[in-house]
């Protein structure tokens, strides 16, 4: 005898609206921002609940709704208020992770357990991030980087917290997998995360690369992965190109990732200056270059990998590298035009310098 569950697995006064919006899960670009205030701020419970009744993954592995509910309220509680890393970016990652699994190349090449573990990772990615980069943590002699010994200290955070929340009963939605079951997804989960590690995405971007250029796929055009070491490589980069996926969303929608960001930047730039330290690139409110750093953001990491992803998955993502493209010019023009550069007379004729230096980029 428990309270039952409303429809949508969180209390709103705003239903209809919230049904008809979560109606869109499968598009990319679902604005995740209205779903956080029509859900009652429960962005990530809201979507997540859609995205497991959706793909049916409640049925499948004997998963209670209320034991569901009861670990996404959980998880959502154990996201930060950060300007960036919170709860509404759990939620698009996980939302984003959703659509890309849907790719046609990709029909019928994941298990249903493959795909729960791939939309778990994306849910619990980055779950009690402090607002605060890798680099800082270890910087700063931080708790955490004495835990995980300067190793993908914030990823293996968020790792342990997720697993540790199912550790009660009323919140093991894995309690009906068998043991072979649980311990394939543990490796997996664990596997996606730690790959949104920025320092790895160079290594990640080459092997994906590899993989495009010894592409084999069915006769209609799905791609064949063999080994779980193929099959997990596809996996980390979805959940890396969903966890880079804001320069790819509609401008507006972009534009207030880039606010959030940049706010969790300088806040960071702001403990760095009191603490003595030197300032991290982009960390300094002082020196506000958004619009230089964005166009930087996708010319070195985003645009390469989400042209090679679409490479893979051809053409499924094509109209998604169209707006990456279409937002890079959008930033670029702000970049070289008089509004954003005041007392510099005529732009036109003077180069505009959007190379972020190599050092810059380590
Ligand atoms: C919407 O806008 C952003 C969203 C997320 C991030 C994120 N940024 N990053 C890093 C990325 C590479 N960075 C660069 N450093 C240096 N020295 N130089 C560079 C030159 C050009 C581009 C990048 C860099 C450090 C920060 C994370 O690690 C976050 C956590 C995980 C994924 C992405 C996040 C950045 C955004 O706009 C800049
Ligand atoms: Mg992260
Ligand atoms: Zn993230």
């Amino acid at each position: 005898t428990k309270t039952p569950i409303p429809e949508l697995g969180v209390d709103t006064p705003h239903t209809e609206e919230l049904r008809s919006l979560l109606e869109r899960v499968n598009d990319w670009g679902l604005d995740t921002f209205r779903i956080e205030d029509l859900s009652g701020q429960r962005p990530l419970t809201a979507i997540t609940y859609k995205i497991f009744q959706e793909r049916q993954l409640l049925n499948t592995y004997a998963i209670e709704p209320h034991t569901l509910i009861s670990y996404l309220l959980t998880l959502e509680d154990h996201y930060q208020q950060v300007p960036y890393h919170n709860k509404a970016h759990g939620a698009d990652v996980c939302q984003s992770m959703h659509v890309l699994l849907n790719a046609s190349a990709l029909d019928g090449v994941f298990t249903e357990l493959e795909v729960m573990s791939a939309i778990f990772a994306s849910a619990v990615h980055d779950v009690d991030h402090p607002g605060v980069t890798n680099q800082f943590l270890i910087n700063t002699k931080s708790d955490l980087a004495i835990m995980y010994n300067d190793e993908s200290v914030l990823e293996n955070h968020h790792l342990a917290v997720a697993f540790k929340l199912l550790q009660a009963n009323e919140r093991n939605i894995f309690a009906h997998l068998t043991a072979k079951q649980i311990k394939t997804l543990r490796k997996m989960v664990i596997d996606m995360v730690l790959a949104t590690d920025m320092s790895k995405h160079m290594q990640l971007l080459a092997d994906l690369k590899t993989m495009v250029e010894s592409k084999k796929v069915t006769g209609n055009n799905i791609i064949m992965l063999e080994s779980y070491d193929d099959r997990i490589q596809v996996l980390q980069n979805m959940i890396h190109c969903a966890d880079l996926s804001n320069p790819t969303k509609p401008l507006d929608i972009y534009i207030k990732w880039t606010d959030r960001i940049m706010e969790e930047f300088w806040r960071q730039g702001d403990k760095e200056r009191d603490l003595g330290l030197e300032v991290s690139p982009m960390c300094d409110r002082r020196v506000a270059s958004v619009e230089k750093h964005q166009v930087g953001f996708i010319e070195f990491i985003v645009h390469p990998l989400w042209e090679t992803w679409a490479d893979l998955v051809y053409p499924d993502a094509s109209a998604i590298l169209e707006t990456l493209e279409q937002n890079r010019d959008w930033y670029q023009a702000r970049l070289s035009s008089p509004s954003s550069t005041p007392g510099t007379g005529n732009l036109s004729s003077s180069p505009t310098n959007t190379n972020i230096s190599s050092s810059q980029h380590q």
